[in-house]
């Protein structure tokens, strides 16, 4: 039975663990030895249902019904940018779009802005090594980012507080040479870099310059060359390396070669995995590289593009996903927020910094509001009908968008988290393309992982606050209402609409209790938010709901009442004839 909770975040495994570098286990020496349990495992063919790190409580002592909850956390260790684009401030903004707690440890202080570097002032390595020692000494930090790092005895301070406090992953970012050209490390550090920290890391994301420097400044122009340049870094010891071509010479396109030492067969299986989530943007190479191609964004605002992929990796990887999801959910975010920036003007130079937090940017006017009229026809999946009459969920979607369902919504109580990706994902392009709102019913993780229109919450789900912190303000999000005190906090929470029933004795959800029509009256009356009314309802009943002239009460959610018949379009074509005669009777 698949839990509609949410899971701990990760498992620990004995210390006892192999030493071995499998693919997956970030074990080695100096790390704590995590595996991330739900990483495909080499003798199932089954991608790794995604997790998605929510809020994980943990029964706090003497607090019944209270608990504790934390965030994954990245420290990042990098320099200030006056400007915001890059360094310290970029990775700040990217781990929160993301959703992940961000502290930092400053290496250096820089004067710039869109026209390039005007001074840089270097941290004292002893002040950098307190900065480490009060971080990792107090807070749990799952994963450390590194961008620039100034002299050898910052590196050395970083190896050392790495090592006397072990985290998940490590990743590099070998920041030497700004965007503008500006060269911002000394020379010294690139022995440091090769020789101490990148066989402490998990990947290194050099762009062209900085492989090139790291291989100790051979020219590098071409794919071929990009693909050398992984092979021969990934030869320091670092477990995987991403060289970024945004600026290959005559390339139109982002090119970046992702490399790894996989073996072909894991590849493809993430390729199933990718292609769930209708990733085109992995194109897998002979071998075991793997080239990640991206438009390439025409515009000037690309500074801190760098620090952001890896800051953005470093939070996915916290967050509990695996290096080869991290990648890519990195790349989309940074191709998303440069497509949303493209005519963001900040300053005056040629280099102009990007806009992380665009998820964000609705402002509450400019919240989508909810459009109630989805509410008309509700459509509400049940596995164990569709096994009944012979039809899988994607066709049961079909049929009752054919039969003019205005919102559907996947009630999937006894599928596991792999198969309830899989439909979702189908079934999303059935709606999409139909242009229906799909809302997953209690999954807050999967609606995330698979980018839903929302989700519909029961009193016993996540509170509506907590989904709406997790999904954003452009997520639908429902809640089951019985009680007007419910409709009211359920509206202070940020609800778009609730969910009222049963309004008459149902079968489908088991020891229900069954408000009837006076009480979704109540509910109606006493909620600001729109309604859609549930429970036992069918052709035969439905304009007795739809007769009460609630103002507020916009449609009806049918599960039997539309799916336990044999032709869903056809019961669908009733049900929306009613629903509009009652509704035109009422205006
Ligand atoms: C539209 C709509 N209303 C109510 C429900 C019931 O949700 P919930 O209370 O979470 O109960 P389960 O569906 O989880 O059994 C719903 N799913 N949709
Ligand atoms: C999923 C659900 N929620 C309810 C509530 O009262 O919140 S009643 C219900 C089951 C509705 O199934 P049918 O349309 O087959 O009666
Ligand atoms: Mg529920």
């Amino acid at each position: 039975m698949a839990l509609a909770g949410f899971r701990p975040l990760l498992g620990f495994h004995s210390a006892a663990s192999s030493s071995s570098r499998t693919p997956f286990a970030l074990s080695s020496p100096n790390k704590c030895n995590w595996t991330l349990p739900f990483l495909p495992n080499s003798d199932t063919d089954r991608p790794p249902p995604f997790l998605v790190m929510a809020e994980v409580r943990t029964a706090a002592a003497g607090t019944p019904g209270r608990g504790y909850w934390r965030l994954p956390h990245v420290l990042t260790v990098a320099g200030s940018d006056s400007g915001a684009g890059a360094g310290i401030q970029a990775d700040i903004k990217a781990c929160g779009a993301a959703g992940v707690y961000c502290s930092s440890v400053i290496t250096a202080v820089t004067a710039q802005n869109t026209i390039g570097v005007q001074r840089v002032c270097s941290i004292d390595e002893n002040m950098v090594a307190e900065q480490l020692r009060s971080v990792l000494s107090d807070m749990q930090v799952d994963v450390v980012k590194t961008g620039m790092l100034p002299s050898a005895g910052v590196i050395k301070v970083l190896c050392q507080n790495i090592k006397e406090f072990p985290v998940r992953a490590v990743v590099v970012d070998p920041v030497m040479v700004s965007t503008s050209g500006d060269l911002l490390s000394g020379p010294t550090m690139l022995t440091g870099l090769q020789q101490e920290l990148l066989p402490l890391a998990d990947i290194v994301t050099p762009n062209l310059k900085e492989a090139s420097a790291l291989l100790g400044g051979i020219s590098l122009n071409t794919i071929d060359d990009m693909r050398f340049a992984a092979k021969s870094i990934h030869e320091y010891g670092v477990r995987n390396v991403l060289v970024k071509g945004g600026d290959l010479p005559n390339s139109l396109d982002a090119i970046d070669i992702f490399y790894d030492g996989m073996t072909i067969e894991l590849a493809n299986q993430y390729m199933v995995l990718m292609s769930m989530k209708k990733l085109h943007t992995v194109l897998f190479e002979e071998k075991t590289f793997m080239s990640y191609m991206d438009h390439a964004r025409m515009t000037r605002n690309t500074h801190g593009t760098g620090c952001t992929l890896a800051s953005y990796i470093a939070a996915e990887l916290a967050k509990g996903f695996s290096m080869l999801q991290a990648v890519q959910e990195a790349k989309t975010f940074v191709d998303s927020a440069l497509l949303h920036s493209q005519d963001l003007m900040i300053g005056k130079g040629p280099q102009g910094p990007f806009h992380h937090l665009f998820r964000q940017q609705i402002i509450p006017s400019q919240k989508p509001r909810f459009d109630a009229k989805l509410l008309l026809l509700y459509a509400v999946t049940d596995s164990g009908m569709n096994r009944k009459w012979g039809r899988s969920i994607s066709e049961a979607v079909e049929a009752s968008i054919e039969g003019g369902a205005t919102i559907v919504q996947l009630r999937e109580k006894e599928a596991e988290a792999g198969e309830f990706v899989e439909a979702t994902m189908e079934c999303l392009d059935i709606c999409r393309t139909s242009g229906v709102p799909l809302l997953i019913n209690d999954r807050i993780d999967i609606a995330l992982a698979c980018d839903a229109d929302g989700v519909h919450l029961g009193q016993t789900d996540m509170p509506a606050g907590l989904a709406r912190k997790i999904l954003g303000p452009s997520k639908i999000i429902g809640v089951s209402c019985k009680t007007a005190e419910q409709a009211q906090k359920v509206y202070a929470d940020g609800a778009d609409y609730i969910g009222c029933g049963g309004v008459f004795p149902t079968t489908t959800k088991q020891d229900n209790l069954t408000v009837g029509l006076e009480g979704l009256r109540t509910v109606c009356l006493a909620s600001q938010l729109p309604v859609v009314a549930i429970g036992g309802i069918n052709s035969g009943n439905v304009q007795s709901v739809m007769q009460l002239g609630l103002a507020n009460l916009k449609g009806v959610a049918f599960v039997s009442g539309l799916f336990d018949k044999e032709c869903v379009a056809t019961e669908g074509r009733r049900l929306r004839s009613l629903l509009r005669d009652s509704l035109q009777a009422h205006e």
